[in-house]
């Protein structure tokens, strides 16, 4: 599908991502209840002088975890040092990075249950204990060093809890699931984009816009700065619900947010297989793609959004899938609910 309503970010979009990315806790779009336990969290321990619980964010991309892991930072006034799953490949990497923390530091460690068994090991004592193992020398012969470090705070950053092992989990103290935005939330967070952006916005554009975002801060920030070029370039500058219309319609992102390919298996679904049940791989062969992409990259989107549902005799499309491409459903055809919440 085209990045435009893909919820990961864009090499080129960090720096874009960043002037508008809030730095405390007040200037937090939504997620209330994570907000108020965070904030209880944070203030608790610093009212105690200590470093909180370890903290293990979860949720679908952009919705806010590394926000959240440097405002955590930000609120306990101390430093933060970044680093991922994937690219601790040994466990003196790791070694290397908490031995080297300052007392009541944050390490945050992005895409966590990507991170290698070894170090895996080697963090639970450091969670638990603020003591790591360094092994000196090979076979026999080989030692434990115990090496002492700093208290600190772990925030982890997870889009796959499921895959976190018992122990893992266990160690977090704080554990906070993000969920997709509501449109209302949405709408919030763009008048607050384009005030940073400087861009004047009406409530119409923004209530457009927001509901084309997928529930997801990133990808509405990115939608504004593509109708901000619109605006800029074809009117007047100013974004209303009339330039977000149609700078959308350029950019072939719909009423829903679904783009092109989203739209084609929604399309061959209802077309040439009269709404299912039909097999994936030979939904995906009927638009071209790889049933990867297919299952992957469209299908999540399309079930939250209720318009197709995955049955046990393949994929059907639900009454809301065949309304939004302006059609009559046959009777007998499942409901769907159009936004249903995984709670
Ligand atoms: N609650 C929020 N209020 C305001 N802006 C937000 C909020 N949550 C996210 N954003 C914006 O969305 C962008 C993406 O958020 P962030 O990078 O924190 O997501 P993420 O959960 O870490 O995603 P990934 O899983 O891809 O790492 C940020 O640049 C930030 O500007
Ligand atoms: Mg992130």
């Amino acid at each position: 599908m085209s990045d435009l309503v893909s919820a990961d970010a864009g090499d080129d979009e960090l720096d874009a991502e960043a002037s508008v990315r809030p730095r405390r806790l007040a200037d937090f779009i939504a997620q209330h209840r994570v907000r108020d336990q965070l904030e209880l969290l944070l203030k608790g321990a610093m009212g105690r002088g200590t470093p909180p619980d370890h903290i293990l964010l979860s949720g679908p991309p952009g919705l806010g975890k590394t926000t959240l892991a440097n405002i955590t930072a930000a609120e306990l006034g101390t430093s933060i040092r970044t680093t991922s799953g994937p690219v601790i490949e040994r466990s003196g990497d790791l070694a290397a990075i908490l031995t080297s923390l300052g007392p009541g530091d944050v390490l945050f460690i992005d895409e966590i249950h990507r991170i290698a068994k070894p170090a895996e090991e080697l963090l639970y004592s450091a969670m638990e204990d603020f003591r790591v193992d360094v092994i000196v020398g090979k076979g026999p012969g080989a030692t434990a060093i115990p090496i002492d470090v700093e208290p600190f705070t772990l925030v982890g950053a997870t889009t796959r809890a499921g895959l976190l092992s018992g122990p893992m989990r266990d160690r977090f103290g704080f554990v906070a699931h993000l969920d997709f935005y509501s449109p209302e939330d949405l709408d919030s967070l763009l008048h607050r984009s384009a005030r940073i952006l400087g861009v004047p916005i009406t409530a119409g554009g923004a209530a457009e816009i927001a509901g084309r975002s997928r529930g997801t801060p990133r990808i509405a920030n990115r939608l504004l700065r593509r109708v901000r070029d619109f605006a800029e370039v074809r009117a007047d500058g100013v974004v209303t619900e009339e330039t977000a219309r149609a700078a959308l319609k350029v950019y072939d992102v719909d009423a829903l947010g679904l783009d092109r390919l989203d739209r084609a298996v929604l399309r061959a679904l209802i077309e040439s297989f009269k709404g299912g049940p039909v097999g994936l791989s030979t939904l995906a062969v009927a638009v071209g793609e790889q049933s990867d992409t297919v299952e992957e990259v469209c299908e999540p989107f399309l079930v939250r959004a209720g318009l197709l549902a995955r049955t046990p005799r393949g994929r059907v499309a639900t009454e809301a899938g065949w309304a939004h491409l302006g059609k009559t459903p046959p009777s007998g055809t499942i409901q769907g609910d159009l936004f249903a919440r995984d709670a």
